[in-house]
């Protein structure tokens, strides 16, 4: 898996997900196999940091499958202190013994060996510049430290890379069309599932050690979703009630448009739109594993709605857009080493030309929430200050009430940034524009 998402610049998640259900592991080690990939790739940039003074010709010249064994077992000698030294260097022997020649085995046997012996050895020169050492001690890619400590300064940079290391919480929205919430942590009390109220939405439960709550009745009788907490706060933002006319332009897998669907009862009407016909399928699957039959589900670019629907003819529009996704790398820790500082000045226009688009479509009156899975003021407070400097019709409203409601009015700028550490959920951009006339 480590050497196809290097080589094959493959999603983690994704090839993790197919793997694990091929090998049908036992859970523990089906975690096990989990932490591994994700742990040796969240922490890429400081094992190769350590490696390299071990292996004389240097790692870049070693084959990938020989590299990633290397950098697997550095990882669990530097950070799992529940899998024993020897046991890892053997396990690794063996691998290298099945997969190479017996040249291969040997390098491996000594350079984890030496390793061992100078393990006293495996940390940071002091006196590194406070970008160096955040990048190797938390493990993130230098000119996106430097991007933090410039936006955020050192202190705030700091927490975000090492709250992208903590593996993230389990959190379930209720399908308040079905049960309330109350009664849905009843049910968990009563099948003994660890469990407790979000505090950041009212529809949200975080759950502890309940396994993976996609193989659940709860889940496959359409009681929850699974949904990470900042994620259920645009909904929210959102306030769409029943009976309205919504338009969701990027919706795909359709988490946030049955989220909203729940809110307004199932009654009105959503437009979920997306750009890919396969996820479109995931958007359908979702409406009817919930029930939801107000959804309609329609594939094309968002940027063509405004040619496709009348101009002001939704009471809410979501754009939750395409981004660079730099708020979940718990989630996704390889997504930290293939953006670029170019990929992300162009996702930023392109959410400009998105957000300029299909504001034609919002009705006077309406609200329309502009959200993000990223933290970085290019692709959103910048974003939404452009949109708002260029477009006169369209302001900040008053708060809404609620969570949404307090957190915006603790913000400082447009919208809502969420941090990675502010809440133990994902980093998350929201704003809320109205349109006036
Ligand atoms: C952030 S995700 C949406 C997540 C979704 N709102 C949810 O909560 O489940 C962005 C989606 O936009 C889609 N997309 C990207 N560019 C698009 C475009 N030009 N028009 C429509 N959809 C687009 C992507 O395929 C992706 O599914």
């Amino acid at each position: 898996m480590l050497t196809r998402v290097e080589e094959n610049k493959a999603y983690s998640n994704l090839q993790l997900n197919s793997a694990l259900q091929r090998a049908s592991l036992p859970r523990e080690d089906a975690g096990l196999a989990t932490e591994l990939v994700y742990g040796t790739i969240s922490r890429l940039n400081t094992l190769d940091y350590f490696l390299e003074r071990f292996v004389t010709k240097g790692i870049q010249k070693l084959q990938p499958w020989v590299r990633n064994l290397l950098r697997l077992s550095l990882y669990q000698l530097m950070y799992l202190d529940r899998i024993p030294p020897h046991a890892a260097v053997n396990e690794a022997v063996n691998l290298a013994k099945r997969r190479g020649h017996q040249g291969i085995s040997g390098m491996v046997n000594g350079v984890l060996r030496s390793v061992l012996r100078s393990k006293d050895e495996l940390v940071l020169p002091s006196g590194l510049p406070p970008a160096e050492r955040i990048a190797l001690e938390h493990s993130h890619p230098l000119w996106l430290v430097e991007r933090w400590i410039d936006e955020y300064g050192e202190g705030a940079a700091e927490a975000i890379c090492r709250a992208n290391n903590e593996p993230p919480a389990v959190s379930v929205r209720v399908n308040t069309t079905m049960i309330s919430r109350e009664g849905m942590l009843a049910e968990l009390e009563q099948a003994g599932v660890k469990a407790a109220p979000s505090a950041l939405s009212p529809e949200g439960i975080l759950v502890y050690g309940g396994g993976n709550m996609a193989l659940t009745d709860w889940y496959r009788d359409g009681q929850i979703s699974i949904q990470d907490e900042s994620s259920m706060l645009v909904a929210g933002a959102v306030a769409p009630e029943p009976g309205m006319r919504v338009l969701d332009c990027c919706a795909a897998p359709g988490g946030k448009t049955a989220h909203m669907a729940e809110l307004m009862k199932d009654r009105g009407e959503i437009v979920a739109n997306e750009l890919h016909e396969h996820k479109r399928k995931l958007i359908e699957a979702q409406a009817e594993r919930l029930g939801l039959g107000s959804i309609q589900a329609v594939t094309g670019d968002a940027l063509e709605l405004a040619r496709r629907y009348p101009a002001d003819s939704f009471d809410r529009i979501l754009l939750d857009a395409p981004c660079s996704g730099l708020g979940v790398i718990r989630r996704k820790p390889d997504l930290k080493w293939t953006k670029t500082p170019d990929d992300i000045g162009e996702i930023a226009a392109l959410q400009r030309k998105l957000l300029d688009s299909v504001s034609t479509l919002l009705r006077v009156g309406g609200i329309m929430v502009y959200s993000t899975c990223t933290i970085g003021r290019e692709e959103n407070e910048q974003v939404v200050r452009h949109f708002l400097d260029t477009h006169p019709g369209f302001g900040l409203p008053e708060d809404s009430g609620g969570t949404w409601g307090k957190l915006h009015s603790d913000a400082e700028g447009a919208g809502v940034q969420i941090m990675p550490q502010d809440y133990g959920s994902d980093g998350f951009y929201i704003a809320r524009i109205r349109r006036f006339f």
